[in-house]
């Protein structure tokens, strides 16, 4: 994502469920590069897509025209695999995200085990590196798995707020405890946390209010919000939102 100031709290828009609605019917819209292009006018720092095994949303051709066309960086989510490390390493994206994939899964359920799966990730990690692909991981708040960044080299990793979302009460708070205690073992540890899935106008709050946190990736609820108020309007509401949490 783009380079921004001390305190700054950047927004990565997943636009993923933009071609969701396109493959529906097979047509050539809604198309997601429209979106990206209208979500970087609105103020989005950068765009966050996730090419998954059975293409069921992005595809090869929209990494490779979102990679020529957008003028704010690319943030590529994959899948620990041979074939989209081959993929991210011949579009060199600003970012490549590495998170967990399973077919059967609606979307994605969790974080991704970099402690359990040192020595399949290690040499993803290092040649996406030696490319100047800006490496991050899609972790549980997990101390373990910070560490586990850490082991791998990974200078980014993304918290896994699912579980905050679907979360209430008590429960919800200790979640949140979690994220924050992770957020500022990352930074101690040298390593840049950013956060997201299942973010919404009505929780994104308390997670742009930790100060670690320097980014925020967010698509299903935004693209949703699109249908009824438009994206330029929506990306600037959780632009808003974000802000006011600082
Ligand atoms: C890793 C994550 O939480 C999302 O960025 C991911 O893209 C979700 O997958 P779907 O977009 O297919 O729901
Ligand atoms: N990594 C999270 C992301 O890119 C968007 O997740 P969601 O807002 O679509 O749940």
């Amino acid at each position: 994502m783009s380079v921004s100031t001390a305190n700054s709290l950047r927004l990565g828009v997943n636009i993923d469920h933009v071609a969701t609605v396109r493959n529906a019917r097979g047509s050539g819209y809604p198309d997601p590069v429209r979106a990206a292009l209208l979500a970087a006018e609105a103020g989005a720092d950068g765009i966050t897509a996730h090419l998954r095994e059975d293409r069921r949303h992005i595809t090869d051709d929209d990494i490779a025209r979102l990679s020529a066309e957008l003028p704010i960086p690319l943030n590529l989510e994959m899948a620990a695999t041979e074939e989209m490390l081959a993929i991210a390493l011949r579009h060199r994206p600003h970012a490549a995200c590495i998170v967990p994939e399973k077919r059967e899964e609606r979307t994605t359920e969790g974080g991704l085990d970099a402690a359990g799966q040192h020595n399949h990730l290690a040499p993803m990690v290092r040649a996406l590196g030696e490319a100047n692909v800006r490496v991050s991981l899609f972790i549980e708040p997990d101390p373990r798995q910070i560490e586990a960044a850490l082991s791998l080299g990974a200078p980014v990793v993304e918290i896994h707020t699912g579980r905050f979302c679907e979360l209430a009460g008590e429960e919800q708070a200790a979640e949140l405890r979690r994220i924050a205690d992770a957020a500022a073992l990352a930074v101690k540890n040298g390593i840049e946390p950013h956060a997201g899935h299942g973010l919404t106008f009505d929780n994104v709050v308390p997670i742009a209010a930790i100060p670690q946190i320097r980014e925020l990736n967010i698509g299903h609820f935004l693209i949703g919000e699109a249908i009824f108020d438009g994206l330029a309007p929506v990306v600037r509401r959780m632009r808003a939102l974000m802000d006011e949490a600082r």
